[in-house]
C-alpha cells in the first residue's frame, strides 16, 4: 500500500511541475502554489503564469539556451505564443502584438518587480535583448546597419548605467541602488527607433557611508583594478593603495569589467577623453574620503586634517580640479548669511560637522555625474519625437523593503511599492471584471485588499506622513525624533495603518503596508528629508577648473535649484519625499495610459523572500477562478453530505448561480454534479454558523460562469472545511471497514490454523500408534510363540507325567472319558494361568498361585507330586511346576525373552499433548 501511496505521490508532483499557470493548480492556496513553484523550479522550469503576471524564479545558474536568439525568434514567430511554455519571451511578443494590433492603449509596459536579488535587472535586459531581436528593421542594409546601432546604444545603456548605479550588498552582487523606466521607443512599422531612461532614488549615499560586508559603487573598483599604468599615474591610483570608500577591494566580481564599461560609453558616444575626466573625477572622491579630521581643541578653530590626511587634500583638490585651501577651507568652515544686509558670518565646523559636509561634497558630484549619465545616455539612444509613434515601458523598481532600521529610503520605496500594488490591484480588478463578462456574471460581490487607506496615511491630503515629514522641513525649526512621533500619533491617529510599538524605547511609527507592517525611525527623517546641500559647496565646485565638474556646476544655472537658502522664500521646499512623490505620480501616469503587464520575479532558495512572495501575491486575496472540471474534481466528495431529503433545487446558489447550460456540452454534463455541490452548501453553511448566526449572517459568495466557477475565500475555506470532514468520516469508513475486515481475516486464519495443527496432530498420533501397533504385533507373535512353545513344553512334560502316573497303577485305574476331558481343560487352560500369574499389576503372589491353581484344576490332596520342567535352560517363562507333596505348587520363574513386554512405553519427547494424548493413553491402557 505505501508502495502505491509514494507512488501515487509522486505521480502527483510531477503532475505539479507541468501546471503552467498558478490558477490552474486545484484549489489556488499559498500552499499550493509555493509547492507548484517549488516543483516546477527543481524541474528546471523557471517561468510560470500567474493569471495575467509572469512569475520569473531565479534560476542562479547561467542557462544560455534559455536565452538564445534562436529561441527569440521561436517565441516570436509562433501563431499563439501564450500556447509555447512561459517564458519572459511571452510577456515580450504578446507585448508586442499588442502594439502592432494598434487596439487602444497601444502603448505597452511591463513592470518588473521583485525583491533584491530576485532578478529584476536580469528580466529587464532580457526584454531588451528580446526586442533588439525581434523589433529590428529587416529593411535596407543601411537602415538595418542604424537600427543596430541604436538597439547596440540601447543594450550598451546596461553596463553603464550599472557599473555607475549598481553595488555589491549583502543580498545581490550586483543590486541596482536606484529605480529605472526605459521606454522602448517603435515606429510605426513597429520598429525599434529610440529609447529613453527614467531613474529613481539614486543611493548617493553609498558613496560616503556603505555598511559592513558591503561595496561603494562598481564603478570605483573598476578603476581601481582596471586601470593601466599610466591611467593609475594620471588618477594618483597606486597599486594596492588604501581608500576608506573602497571597503571590500580584495572580492573580485564579473562586474568588475571596467573594459566592458569603457567599451559601451564608447558606444553610447562618451569619447575616451571624457571617460578619463570621469575617472579622474571619480578618483578624487576616493582621495577626498582619506580626509580624516583631527578634532581642534578650540572651538574657534577650525578642524585641521590629520597628518596622513593632507596629502589626500592635495590630490583630491588636483584631480577635482578646485584649490587646495579653497577646498579645505569650505569643509572646515560653514558661511552663514543673516542680517538685512545678508552679512557673511564663518563658523569653523566641529570635526562631525566637517566629516558630514565632506560626505555631502562627494555625494553632490556623484548624483550629479550619474543624472549627467543619464541624461548623455538619453541623448544617445533617444529617437527624434517625430520618429516613434508608440512606445513599451520597462519598469524595474526596489521591491518592498523591510529592515531592522527603516528610514526615508525605505519609505520612499515602499511607498512606491504601495502605488504601484494599487495600480495592479485595478489592472487586475478591470481583467476579472472582463472574465466575469466573458463568463456572464455581474460584478457585484469582490471584496478585495484595498490599499487606498495605507496610501492616504502616507501621501494623503491634507495630512498625511510626507505631508507632516515636508512641514518640519518647510518650518526648518530644530525638531526632535520624538517629537515627529508625536505630532504623526496624534495627526494622525484615526488612520488604521497607523501603528506603534509601544515596547520600542527608539521614536518610531509604523505603516502597515499591503505586504507587511514596517517600523519606521524618525531620527534623522527630517534632515534626510530636506538632504540640505550647503550652498558654499554649489559654490566651490562651480569654482572647479575640471572640465567635467563645470559642466555639472555651471556659474550660471537656468533653474534654482533647491540647494539655494529658501528660509524666506514662498515656493514650497523641494524636498525628497516631495521630489519623489511627483516623479512617482508621472510615472503612474505614464502606467496608467499603457496596457500594463506584470512580471514578479521570485528569489526561491533565501528564507526572506519566500515571504515577500507570500505577502505580495495579490492573487490570493481576490477571488478564486476554479474551472468546472476541476471544482468537481475536488469537491464532488461533498455531496455525501447532501441530506437524503433534498431532492429539488432548494440551494439558493443554484438559482442565481448557475446560468443556462448549452446541452451536449462538457460543461452540460458536469452540471448535475456542481449542482449537487451547492445543494450540500446549506449544510456546510448552518455546520460553520455559531448558534448566534442567522443564515443571512453567514453569506458564502460563490458564482458559477459558463466555464469557471468563482469563489472566495470565505467559501473555499467553508469547502475545505466540508471536504476534510467528508474525507474524515470516509477515512472512519475506511478504518472500520478495515478493522472489520483484518478481524475476520484474523478470525479466519486461526480457524485455518487450528485445522492445520489438528491435523498435523493426528497425523503425529496416527504415525505414533502405528509404531506401537507394530511394537505390539511384534510382542504378541513372540507371546504367541512363546505360549504355543510352552504350551507344547507344557504338553510334553504332563505327557510324561501322565505316562508314569499311568504306568505306576495300570491295572486298578482305567481313564474315563470324563478324566479325559478334565485333562484336556487342564492343557488348554494353564497357559492363561500362567500368563496372569505374571503379570506385574494387581495379583498378590498368593492370588497368582490361586489363579494358576484354578487354571490348573489340580487335584488337590492328591498323594502324587507334580512337576513339570523344561530341558531348555535358556528359555524364558515357567521352567517348572512341581506338585509338592503337601498339595501346593512353586513355581519357578524365568524372565520374559520380549524384555519390556509387560511395561507400558513412556510418552515421547516427540509425542502430541492433550486430546491425542488423551487418545493415545487410552490405547495404551486398552493395549495394556
Ligand atoms: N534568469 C536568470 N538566469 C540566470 N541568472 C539569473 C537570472 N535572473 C537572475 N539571475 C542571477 O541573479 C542575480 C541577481 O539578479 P538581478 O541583479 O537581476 O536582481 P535584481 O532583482 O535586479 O536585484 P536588485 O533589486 O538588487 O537590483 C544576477 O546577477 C544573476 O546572477
Amino acid at each position: 500500500y505505501l508502495r502505491e501511496d509514494l507512488q501515487e505521490f509522486l505521480d502527483g508532483e510531477v503532475l505539479l511541475y507541468q501546471l503552467d499557470d498558478l490558477t490552474r493548480v486545484n484549489p489556488v492556496t499559498l500552499e499550493t502554489v509555493l509547492r507548484c513553484l517549488q516543483a516546477r523550479y527543481m524541474a528546471d522550469r523557471f517561468y510560470t503564469n500567474a493569471g495575467c503576471t509572469l512569475v520569473a524564479l531565479n534560476p542562479f545558474k547561467p542557462i544560455p539556451q534559455l536565452y538564445s536568439p534562436e529561441l527569440m525568434r521561436e517565441y516570436h514567430a509562433a501563431p499563439q505564443p501564450q500556447k509555447l511554455k512561459p517564458h519572459v519571451f511571452t510577456v515580450g511578443e504578446q507585448t508586442y502584438r499588442n502594439v502592432k494590433s494598434l487596439i487602444e492603449p497601444v502603448n505597452q509596459s511591463i513592470v518588473v518587480s521583485g525583491e533584491s536579488g530576485a532578478g529584476k535587472t536580469w528580466t529587464s535586459r532580457c526584454l531588451m535583448k528580446f526586442y533588439a531581436v525581434v523589433a529590428a528593421s529587416p529593411a535596407s542594409w543601411e537602415t538595418h546597419k542604424i537600427a543596430e546601432r541604436i538597439e547596440q546604444r540601447i543594450l550598451n545603456s546596461n553596463p553603464v548605467m550599472e557599473a555607475f548605479g549598481n553595488a555589491c550588498t549583502l543580498r545581490n552582487n550586483n543590486s541596482s541602488r536606484f529605480g529605472k523606466f526605459i521606454q522602448l521607443q517603435l515606429n510605426r512599422a513597429q520598429q525599434m527607433t529610440g529609447a529613453a531612461v527614467q531613474t529613481y532614488l539614486l543611493e548617493k549615499t553609498r558613496v560616503a557611508c556603505q555598511a559592513s560586508s558591503e561595496r561603494n559603487f562598481h564603478i570605483f573598483y573598476q578603476i581601481c583594478k582596471g586601470a593601466s599604468e599610466d591611467e593609475r599615474l594620471q588618477w594618483h591610483l597606486p597599486e594596492g593603495a588604501a581608500f576608506s570608500w573602497l571597503p571590500n577591494p580584495e572580492r573580485s566580481l564579473e562586474e568588475d569589467c571596467f573594459e566592458v564599461t569603457r567599451e559601451a560609453m564608447l558606444h553610447l558616444g562618451i569619447d575616451t577623453p571624457t571617460q578619463n575626466n570621469i575617472f579622474k573625477v571619480l578618483a578624487g572622491l576616493l582621495h577626498l574620503g582619506n580626509i580624516q579630521f583631527a578634532a581642534s581643541e578650540d572651538e574657534a578653530q577650525p578642524c585641521q586634517p590629520m597628518d596622513d590626511a593632507k596629502c589626500s587634500v592635495r590630490t583630491a583638490s588636483l584631480l577635482l580640479g578646485l584649490p587646495e585651501d579653497v577646498l579645505l577651507e569650505t569643509v572646515q568652515i560653514r558661511t552663514i548669511r543673516a542680517g538685512r544686509q545678508q552679512q557673511v558670518f564663518r563658523k569653523p565646523c566641529p570635526r562631525a560637522e566637517c566629516d558630514t559636509r565632506r560626505d555631502c561634497l562627494a555625494k553632490l558630484i556623484y548624483a550629479r555625474l550619474f543624472d549627467w549619465l543619464v541624461s548623455v545616455i538619453n541623448s544617445s539612444i533617444c529617437a527624434d519625437t517625430d520618429s516613434w509613434t508608440t512606445f513599451i515601458g520597462l519598469l524595474d523598481v526596489y521591491g518592498f523593503e523591510s529592515f531592522p532600521d527603516n528610514s526615508l529610503e525605505q519609505l520612499c520605496i515602499n511607498y512606491a511599492n504601495e502605488k504601484l500594488q494599487q495600480h495592479f490591484v485595478a489592472h487586475y480588478l478591470r481583467a476579472q471584471q472582463e472574465e466575469y463578462a466573458v463568463e456572464g456574471l455581474e460584478w457585484s460581490f469582490v471584496n478585495y485588499q484595498d490599499n487606498q487607506a495605507c496610501l492616504d496615511l502616507i501621501e494623503g491630503s491634507p495630512i498625511s506622513i510626507c505631508s507632516l515629514i515636508n512641514e518640519e522641513c518647510r518650518l526648518n525649526r530644530p525638531s526632535s525624533a520624538a517629537q515627529l512621533q508625536t505630532r504623526i500619533e496624534t495627526a494622525l491617529a484615526g488612520s488604521p495603518c497607523l501603528g506603534h510599538n509601544k515596547l520600542s524605547r527608539e521614536p518610531s511609527f509604523i505603516v502597515v503596508h499591503y505586504a507587511g507592517p514596517v517600523r519606521y525611525h524618525t531620527a534623522g527623517l527630517v534632515e534626510k528629508n530636506k538632504d540640505p546641500v550647503p550652498p558654499e559647496l554649489t559654490r566651490l565646485l562651480q569654482q572647479s577648473q575640471d572640465p567635467l565638474l563645470m559642466g555639472l556646476f555651471p556659474t550660471n544655472p537656468k533653474e534654482k535649484t533647491q540647494e539655494e537658502p529658501s528660509g524666506q522664500s514662498r515656493n514650497p521646499v523641494l524636498t525628497v519625499v516631495s521630489k519623489f512623490k511627483a516623479s512617482l505620480e508621472q510615472l503612474l501616469q505614464v502606467l496608467h495610459s499603457t496596457t500594463p503587464h506584470y512580471i514578479r520575479c521570485i528569489k526561491p532558495n533565501s528564507q526572506g523572500q519566500a515571504q515577500t512572495f507570500v505577502q505580495e501575491e495579490v492573487i490570493n486575496t481576490g477571488p478564486k477562478l476554479i474551472s468546472h472540471q476541476n471544482f468537481v474534481e475536488r469537491y464532488k466528495l461533498l455531496r455525501r453530505l447532501r441530506p437524503h431529503t433534498s431532492s429539488g433545487p432548494h440551494s439558493p446558489y443554484t438559482a442565481k448561480g448557475l446560468p443556462e447550460w448549452c446541452p451536449h456540452s462538457e460543461e452540460a454534463m458536469l452540471e448535475p454534479l456542481i449542482q449537487d455541490i451547492l445543494h450540500t452548501l446549506p449544510v456546510l453553511t448552518q455546520a460553520a454558523a455559531t448558534p448566534g448566526d442567522s443564515a443571512e449572517a453567514m453569506p458564502a459568495p460563490m458564482h458559477c460562469g459558463r466555464t469557471k466557477v468563482f469563489i472566495t475565500d470565505s467559501m473555499l475555506e467553508l469547502l475545505e472545511c466540508g471536504r476534510a470532514q467528508v474525507l474524515e468520516q470516509c477515512a472512519r469508513c475506511i478504518q472500520g471497514g478495515w478493522r472489520r475486515h483484518r478481524h475476520r481475516e484474523q478470525a479466519r486464519q486461526r480457524r485455518a490454523a487450528m485445522l492445520i495443527q489438528a491435523a498435523i496432530r493426528s497425523w503425529l498420533t496416527r504415525k505414533h500408534i502405528q509404531r506401537l501397533h507394530a511394537a505390539a504385533t511384534v510382542i504378541k507373535h513372540a507371546w504367541q510363540k512363546w505360549r504355543i512353545r510352552m504350551a507344547y513344553l507344557a504338553a510334553k512334560e504332563l505327557d510324561g507325567v501322565e505316562e508314569k502316573h499311568f504306568s505306576q497303577a495300570p491295572c486298578s485305574l482305567s481313564t474315563s472319558p470324563l478324566q479325559t476331558r478334565f485333562l484336556e481343560a487342564i492343557i488348554r487352560l494353564w497357559p492363561l494361568g500362567l500368563v496372569l500369574a505374571n503379570t506385574a499389576m494387581g495379583v498378590s503372589s498368593f492370588q497368582r498361585k490361586l489363579v494358576v491353581w484354578a487354571c490348573l484344576h489340580l487335584p488337590r490332596g492328591s498323594p502324587s507330586s507334580y512337576s513339570v520342567q523344561t530341558a531348555q535352560q535358556d528359555q524364558a517363562g515357567v521352567t517348572s511346576i512341581r506338585a509338592l507333596p503337601q498339595g501346593s505348587i512353586k513355581f519357578h520363574c524365568r524372565k520374559s525373552p520380549l524384555r519390556y513386554a509387560d511395561i507400558c512405553p513412556e510418552p515421547s519427547p516427540y509425542s502430541v499433548t492433550g486430546f491425542n494424548q488423551i487418545l493415545l493413553e487410552r490405547h495404551r491402557l486398552i493395549h495394556m
